[in-house]
């Protein structure tokens, strides 16, 4: 099938990939010159595991091409639109304009039967509006919303195998040839029997946001309790395996420590309490105004912490920073709680060196004030503390003995993921968010 993907960001050029690898016939379109010449030129233009090689492989293949030339869409049946949803600047709603300038620069170019499939995360509401300016393109072409549940870090590995399909289609006679389209657009998913939800437009878009927000609830349940075991001696980490062990509760997504960051949750429950409110529901979604809160304080009491390890005040101290991205395998430092709590210590005056295998170039276009080493060896260096941010492999493995170089011995785990008793040990003092 001939498909377009409008929007070529850490979702689009993943979803485009990936649907030529399926055998699809795909158009990657972007208004970012230099995206498009690094994607045309087979180079992620992120760090996504698995995807430099299904973009060699489906560009050798003739499948896949990139492009910013909207005109290059017109041959396609399916043009999923996976353009950018921010959170607006000084609000909590979402930033609406680059859908909307998508969806309408694609009308002159649609066929006769083609479709619109909305994958971006939007407030509910919007597909049913999309719908009435597809409706307005001078051929018969229809919209749908098939919202993407993908996470970075195992972003091809999710678009090639999703836990569930969900098609929002329109309520008229053009469904039963939307759910055909996208049906023949997720072939091979669906031979393995991956679960598949047909629906209206509003039940897609809420499933992607409150799957989202319960995600961001869970986490900050788990940090909410880790600020109840700091302040009376319990374990945060023995806590939640004990009540993961219930098959209700489930240990997954109750990893406590830096809490949550990136392109998606925060701004996902942000931009639904805004949504609730403009329904005025607001009462109903005020709890995710505490569940950011109580996020938000997990950075706070990082910096509080580093500055009681190094005796109350930070300034002029050495600081090792490891781990930048918001989570491993990922160079995104969207909203990173790692490269916030780097960002305020040096502002606060410690002399900080910060490090990450993937996330410098990053950090550096958003922070270049900050100071980066390439290894942990480099910025661990005459360090009076190291501080683990994100738990890449890499930094879970570290012995004390890699760190010889360090002029103190103090480990701060904001991730909760170090073995305690290695540092202990080996004579370090080790504290962590929730453990004692
Ligand atoms: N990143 C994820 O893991 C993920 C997962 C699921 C859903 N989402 C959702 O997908 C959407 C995209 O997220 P992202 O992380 O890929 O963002 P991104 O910022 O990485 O990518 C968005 C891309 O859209 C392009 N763009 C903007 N306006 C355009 C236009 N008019 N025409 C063509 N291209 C345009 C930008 O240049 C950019 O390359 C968001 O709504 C997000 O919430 C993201
Ligand atoms: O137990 C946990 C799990 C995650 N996190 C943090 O939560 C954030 C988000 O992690 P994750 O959800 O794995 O990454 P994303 O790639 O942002 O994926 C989320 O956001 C995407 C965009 O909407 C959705 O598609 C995914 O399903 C959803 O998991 C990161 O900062 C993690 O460090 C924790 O603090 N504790």
């Amino acid at each position: 099938m001939k498909i377009s993907v409008i929007g070529c960001g850490y979702l689009g050029a993943v979803h485009a990939a990936c649907m030529a690898e399926l055998g699809h016939d795909v158009v990657g379109i972007d208004v970012d010159q230099a995206k498009i010449d690094a994607l045309s030129a087979g180079t992620a233009p992120f760090f996504e595991p698995g995807l430099p090689e299904i973009l060699t492989s489906s560009m050798a293949s003739g499948r896949l091409r990139f492009t910013t030339d909207m005109a290059e869409a017109q041959d396609a049946q399916v043009h999923f639109i996976a353009v950018g949803t921010p959170q607006k600047k000084g609000e909590y709603a979402a930033d609406l304009s680059y859908v909307n300038a998508a969806v309408t620069a694609l009308l002159p170019h649609l066929r006769d039967g083609a479709l619109v499939v909305g994958k971006s995360t939007v407030p509910v509401g919007t597909a049913a509006r999309l719908a009435e300016l597809v409706a307005s393109a001078p051929v018969d072409a229809e919209l749908a919303w098939n919202p993407e549940f993908l996470r970075e870090g195992f972003a091809v590995q999710d678009t090639l195998g999703p836990d569930r399909l969900v098609y929002g289609v329109p309520a008229t006679e053009a469904r039963d040839r939307a759910i055909a389209l996208l049906d023949e657009v997720y072939a091979t998913a669906l031979a393995r029997d991956t679960p598949r939800l047909v629906t209206d437009y509003a039940t897609a878009e809420l499933v992607k946001v409150s799957a989202n927000a319960f995600l961001a609830t869970k986490i900050s349940f788990i940090n909410a309790m880790a600020e109840i075991a700091e302040a009376t001696g319990a374990d945060v980490t023995q806590l939640a395996d004990a009540i993961g062990h219930d098959v209700r509760i489930g240990r997954r997504f109750l990893n406590s420590g830096l809490g949550f960051g990136g392109g998606c949750l925060p701004k996902d429950i942000r931009a639904f309490r805004a949504r609730g409110e403009e329904l005025g529901l607001g009462s109903s979604l005020a709890f995710l105004g505490e569940v950011d809160a109580i996020n938000l304080r997990r950075r706070d009491r990082m910096v509080e912490l580093t500055r009681e390890a190094l005796g109350g005040d930070v300034t002029g101290k050495r600081v090792a920073v490891l781990g930048l991205a918001f989570k491993p395998d990922s160079d995104d430092v969207r909203d990173s709680p790692a490269l916030d709590v780097a960002r305020r210590l040096q502002d606060e005056g410690a002399i900080v060196l910060a490090t990450d295998p993937e996330a410098i170039p990053t950090s550096q276009r958003v922070h270049p004030e900050l100071h980066y080493a390439e290894t942990v060896a480099e910025a661990t260096t005459g360090a009076d503390a190291v501080l683990v941010l994100t738990e890449w492999k890499q930094y879970r493995a570290l012995e004390p003995a890699d760190l010889a170089g360090a002029a103190g011995t103090i480990i701060l785990d904001g991730r909760n993921c170090l073995d305690v008793d290695r540092w202990r040990g080996a004579g370090w003092t080790y504290r962590s968010l929730g453990r004692p």
